[in-house]
């Protein structure tokens, strides 16, 4: 899914309205139908107590307007509190005056607000996406008073007080909802980690807008869901090989970390890739072919950590980093990788942090490199983000500037192109915050690298979200506390296999 800015879902409802020839209160119903039927698939009519819409002067407080409106006919106990304003929108106007008068509405006092007993439900339609300043004043004491109140707040569109798209004082007054209805499409502020106390849970429905606005209008960042990903992993043919899926190579472990060679070695072989060569320092031999049989060991002279560049040749994807260590002996091998390969390269871990070390280094990337790093792991790589935001674009600018992908891990793990576009993954789960998760995903990505089918971008977007999907499968089994990483390895096949029966779009 596409994530427009906010000046673009404005242009889309404006499209919306061209295209269809309706006017924009007509929108703006379709809209509030779909938020009304959400509620009431989840609150009973006769749940205890009233339903307190609080509505800003915009169209954001219209469409409080018209959910109240619409949940009052259908029996529900509802009640409108109006923010004090000087200016209101057309449709907000229109829908104020469409209230049924033994529908209960008053003017906010900021002064003496209305008690709300803990639990009352609450929609919040005090400002969407028109918000052009961090709320003050009356605004901002309301929505301090909805925070105290211990209610159960829904957002319409945007929590109050969040900008959709961009970077705001750390101070500023924000609804803290429990859910966030948004319209067709997410919006970026909902997948910054700085914003999930306000956000809550968000869902998006569908309203209709104009797809083919959707379709053409340019953008930086996208929601990348299973629909976005069908069709980009054929089936595998008849006529496939070892070949068609590569011979991939991966440097890691050392003593004390050779499980992690294993978890990337066994997610690389669950990733379908064709042969995996393994090289390990000697005293991860015995562990290696023990524990993944199906990888071959090609054992470094070295006892402890991998000391020797083996030769390339043979391979179509070569990886580099879990549990790697960073001995100087090992950082030549970093080296003298980058300075040789001529194939797809995966770098994670202490690969990135010797990377981080030895900044000189980032310039031998070869082109299309991918890059995993956690925050804390692309700081290093770069520099301090100010925010969640700031690290956004620092990451963008690093894989321009770089010509490679790389991915920021976290929840809605990022991916960076190297266009500068934004893709943000939508699986996984907390339960994944776990030890040898990211040696997983190393190896995932490499054995996607080495599939002669799939693009650098094709194959990055792949790994990350079979990655979060074998995680969400394996959750379901052991639960997210009992979740450790050779779980989310075991489903990495399910997950793939899910995403190659969807059906490609045409
Ligand atoms: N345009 C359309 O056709 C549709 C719009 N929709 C709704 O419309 C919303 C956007 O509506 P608007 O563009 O009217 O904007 P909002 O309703 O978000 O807010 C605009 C109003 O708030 C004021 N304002 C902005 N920042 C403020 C601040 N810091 N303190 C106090 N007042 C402030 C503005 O002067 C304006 O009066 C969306 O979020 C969505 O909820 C939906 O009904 C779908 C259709
Ligand atoms: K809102």
């Amino acid at each position: 899914m596409k994530i427009l800015s906010a000046d673009q879902t404005r242009q889309a409802d404006q499209a919306t309205i061209q295209a269809e020839g309706i006017r924009s209160d007509e929108l703006m119903e379709r809209a509030a139908t779909a938020l009304t039927s959400w509620l009431m698939e989840r609150v009973a009519p006769d749940e205890p107590g009233q339903i307190h819409v609080f509505c800003g002067p915009g169209n954001n407080g219209g469409d409080g307007l018209v959910v109240a409106r619409q949940l009052h006919e259908a029996g529900y106990a509802v009640r409108v509190w109006l923010l004090p304003a000087t200016k209101h929108s057309a449709d907000f106007t229109i829908n104020r005056q469409r209230l049924p008068a033994e529908l209960p509405c008053a003017e906010l006092n900021p002064q003496k607000l209305p008690r709300l007993p803990p639990h009352t439900i609450v929609l919040d339609a005090l400002f969407g996406t028109g918000l052009r300043r961090p709320l003050t004043d009356d605004a901002a004491a309301v929505v301090k008073h909805l925070n105290k109140a211990q209610a159960r707040i829904v957002a319409v569109d945007v929590p109050s007080g969040l900008f959709t798209d961009a970077p705001q004082p750390a101070d500023s007054v924000v609804v803290q909802a429990r859910h966030t209805i948004s319209f067709e499409l997410p919006k970026l502020s909902f997948l910054l980690p700085q914003n999930a106390a306000f956000v809550g849970q968000w869902h998006v429905l569908p309203i209709g807008l104009n797809t083919e606005f959707i379709h053409t209008v340019p953008v930086d960042n996208y929601y990348v869901d299973a629909v976005f990903l069908a069709g980009r992993l054929p089936q595998r043919s008849q006529f496939s090989h070892k070949g068609t899926f590569g011979h991939a190579l991966l440097l890691a472990g050392s003593r004390g970390k050779i499980g992690a060679a294993v978890l990337a070695s066994r997610a690389c072989l669950h990733g379908g890739v064709g042969l995996l060569t393994v090289r390990v320092p000697a005293v991860g031999y015995d562990i290696l072919q023990t524990s993944a049989p199906e990888a071959m060991a090609l054992t470094d002279p070295a006892t402890d950590f991998v000391t020797e560049l083996p030769d390339l040749k043979p391979y179509a994807a070569i990886g580099i980093g879990p549990g790697l260590g960073q001995e100087a002996a090992t950082r030549d091998v970093l080296e003298q990788l980058l300075r040789a390969a001529k194939v797809p390269l995966v770098i994670d871990a202490d690969a990135l942090n010797m990377l981080g070390a030895n900044r000189e280094l980032l310039d031998l990337l070869p082109p299309d490199t991918l890059l995993t790093p956690h925050p804390k792991e692309f700081e290093r790589l770069t520099e301090p983000a100010r925010d969640d935001y700031h690290r956004l674009e620092l990451l963008r600018d690093f894989a321009r500037q770089r010509r490679c992908y790389c991915v920021l891990k976290g929840a809605y793990t990022a991916l960076a192109a190297p266009d500068g576009t934004l893709y943000f993954n939508s699986t996984g789960n907390p339960g994944m915050a776990t030890g040898g998760s990211g040696d997983v995903l190393t190896g995932l990505l490499l054995a996607l690298r080495a599939d002669q089918r799939l693009s650098p971008l094709d194959a990055a977007l792949l790994g990350l979200y079979a990655h979060g999907r074998a995680g969400d499968l394996a959750a379901e089994e052991t639960g997210q506390a009992g979740l450790v990483a050779g779980d989310i390895a075991r489903f990495i096949g399910p997950a793939l296999h899910k995403l190659t029966t969807l059906p490609a779009r045409l």
